[in-house]
Parts: C-alpha cells; sequence; structure tokens
C-alpha cells in the first residue's frame, strides 16, 4: 500500500503540493490525475525518495522510501526516461543498476526480454525512440522484481501494439497483488486500465474514487434524439420534465439528472414521435474535465490564468 498523508512540498514561493493525502491499495491501479503543474511527478518523487517533502509523509508498506532495506524489492519507479546516458546501450545500462544495487545479471535479460527490447539491448539509447526509452524506463522499474510501482506517464510515446502490452502488464500486475500508481493525461486509455482514480490540482485532492463511482457520480444522464416534425414542441415538453435541452436543428441534446427512459416517455405523452434516441457514454475524461474546470492553470489559446 502507498499512503500520502499531509504532504507539501514547495519550490522556492511556488507550493507544488499542497498537504495532499491519498491511499493507493494494494491488488489495484490507481491513476493519478490532473491538469498540467498539478503536482503529480512532485508526489510520486517523493513517494520515490527523489524530493524531500516540507511536510507530510509518503510512506510504501509504513515506510518512507529511505528507510526501505532494500528498496528495488519494494518500489520501481519510472519517472523520467530521459535520464539515462545516452552513450550507453540498454543492456549496460541495466548491467550498471544490478551491479549498483546487488541484483543477479541474469535479471537484466529477463526484463529486456519482458519489456520487448532483447532485440536492441546492444544499441545505443541515443538511437531510441521515445516509446523505447519508455520501456527502458519500465525495464529499469522492474529489475528489482519490486512489489509496488509507480510509473509517470508511461503511456508516452508507445505505439498502440505497446498500449496495449502496458495495458496488460498492468492488470496482471494489479491481480499478482502490486500497488500501482500510473499517472497519465491520457484519459480514455487509464479508464480501460485504472480501478481507482486520484484527482489532483493545484497541489490539493479534489477526488478519490474508485472509476465507475467517480464517472457515475459525475456524469447524470446524456442523451441526443432525432424526432418527427417540430423540435421545438420536444424541446418544451422535456424543458418542462425538468431536463437541460439544447436544440440543434435536426437533432435536441438532452441532459440532466433524470432517468434515460423518461426522455422517451415525455415525448410519448407528448405526441412527439422519436426516430432515434441514444444515450451519450460520460468518461473519465468527461469527469475530469467539469471536476477541474475552476483548476486548471494552463489553458490553450489563453496563456497562463
Ligand atoms: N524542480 C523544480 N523546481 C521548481 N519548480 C518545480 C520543480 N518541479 C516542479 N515544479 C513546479 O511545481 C509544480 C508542480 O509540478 P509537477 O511537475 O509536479 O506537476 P505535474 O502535475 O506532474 O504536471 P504535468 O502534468 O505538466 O507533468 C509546477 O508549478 C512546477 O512548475
Amino acid at each position: 500500500m502507498i499512503q500520502v498523508e499531509r504532504l507539501t512540498k514547495r519550490y522556492g514561493d511556488r507550493l507544488a503540493v499542497n498537504e495532499l493525502s491519498f491511499i493507493a491499495r494494494d491488488g489495484a491501479v490507481t491513476g493519478f490525475v490532473g491538469p498540467n503543474g498539478a503536482g503529480k511527478s512532485t508526489t510520486l518523487r517523493c513517494i520515490a525518495g527523489l524530493d524531500t517533502p516540507d511536510a507530510g509523509t509518503a510512506h510504501i508498506d509504513g515506510q518512507s522510501y529511505d528507510r526501505l532495506l532494500r528498496p528495488m524489492t519494494v518500489l520501481g519507479a519510472m519517472l523520467d526516461p530521459a535520464w539515462v546516458h545516452p552513450g550507453r546501450t540498454a543492456s549496460a545500462h541495466l548491467r550498471w543498476i544490478c551491479a549498483a544495487s546487488s541484483i543477479a545479471k541474469q535479471r537484466c535479460e529477463e526484463v529486456l526480454n519482458l519489456t520487448g527490447l532483447t532485440n536492441v539491448a546492444n544499441d545505443r539509447v541515443s538511437s531510441f525512440s521515445l516509446g523505447m526509452r519508455q520501456r527502458l524506463g519500465l525495464a529499469v522499474s522492474l529489475i528489482g522484481d519490486p512489489k509496488h510501482l509507480i510509473l509517470d506517464e508511461p503511456l508516452n510515446g508507445l505505439d498502440p501494439e505497446g498500449v496495449r502490452w502496458m495495458r496488460t502488464f498492468l492488470r496482471a500486475a494489479a491481480a499478482d497483488g502490486k500497488c500501482i500508481v500510473v499517472s497519465s493525461h491520457l484519459l480514455t486509455e487509464l479508464q480501460l486500465v485504472a480501478d481507482d482514480v486520484v484527482l489532483i490540482a493545484q497541489g490539493t485532492l479534489l477526488d478519490q474514487a474508485p472509476v465507475t463511482d467517480l464517472v457515475s457520480r459525475t456524469g447524470g444522464t446524456a442523451a441526443t434524439l432525432r424526432i418527427e416534425g417540430a423540435a421545438g414542441t420536444a424541446a418544451r415538453v422535456l424543458r418542462e420534465a425538468g431536463w437541460c435541452v439544447t436544440d440543434g436543428g435536426d437533432h435536441l441534446s438532452v441532459s440532466g439528472g433524470g432517468d434515460f427512459d423518461d426522455i422517451g416517455r415525455a415525448c410519448h405523452s407528448a405526441g412527439v414521435a422519436v426516430l432515434e434516441l441514444s444515450r451519450q457514454v460520460h468518461t473519465l475524461e468527461d469527469a475530469v474535465l467539469g471536476l477541474t474546470q475552476d483548476h486548471v492553470e494552463y489553458v490553450s489559446g489563453g496563456g497562463q490564468r
């Protein structure tokens, strides 16, 4: 289990993480999400002992990283795929880490194989694509066969096969009992793999919940309707029934907190023929965008708030 409690980290006068608390449980993938600059990487660095919190704690199985006896067997961390020396080969890089951490050399071949890098093991890292560097970063995080994993943006740069492989890998690792924390902006992908979500903005917790709970709690009901005849009558009837309606000419968009089936019933009782009625699926992306809309620091086209 990874437990962050009232974690606070400042860089000069910048408050990057502000009294943040959450728990990531064993046997589950926890998606760690939030807008740019929310404090995700800083939090992960504090968990991995690469940054020192100004206040609060970040514990892995009840201990801070610097107090773990064999840290690489407890926590694997993939935080910055760019830190590898470009002149080294993947194999040399991994052998160096094994030697420095008293891990058997044969583990290098295992993690190269596991991450699909065997064929390029003797190539210099300078020739690697972003996706290959990501795979190498994951190989490094796995080298101690750790109990738990924290991964910062592991899906960046992966090709579709790599994304699917990562998804399968993370699900299998969670099924194996590991606690896995994954930060990502790729919310559609994250929704496919995460059990829980921790949502932060401006260094503070906005929400923590199972993904399905967060999506259904924030979603309400939304539908698109195509009707026969005057849209005005249908729009009026639906508004009277409490729905929020946008008239799009030949179709209506309907949203609100009511029962999906009541949309068709309201039209039927007003004598409006519904030709098409489709439910709009609410996603993790919708939920996160809705919850963070007042907390985004960097807005496209608008500069910094
Ligand atoms: N080493 C550092 N020195 C100064 N400020 C930093 C440093 N690291 C992070 N920050 C600042 O702390 C805040 C949080 O940054 P952090 O990288 O943790 O956010 P993030 O949620 O990971 O963002 P992103 O999604 O863009 O990667 C930002 O304002 C950032 O500029």
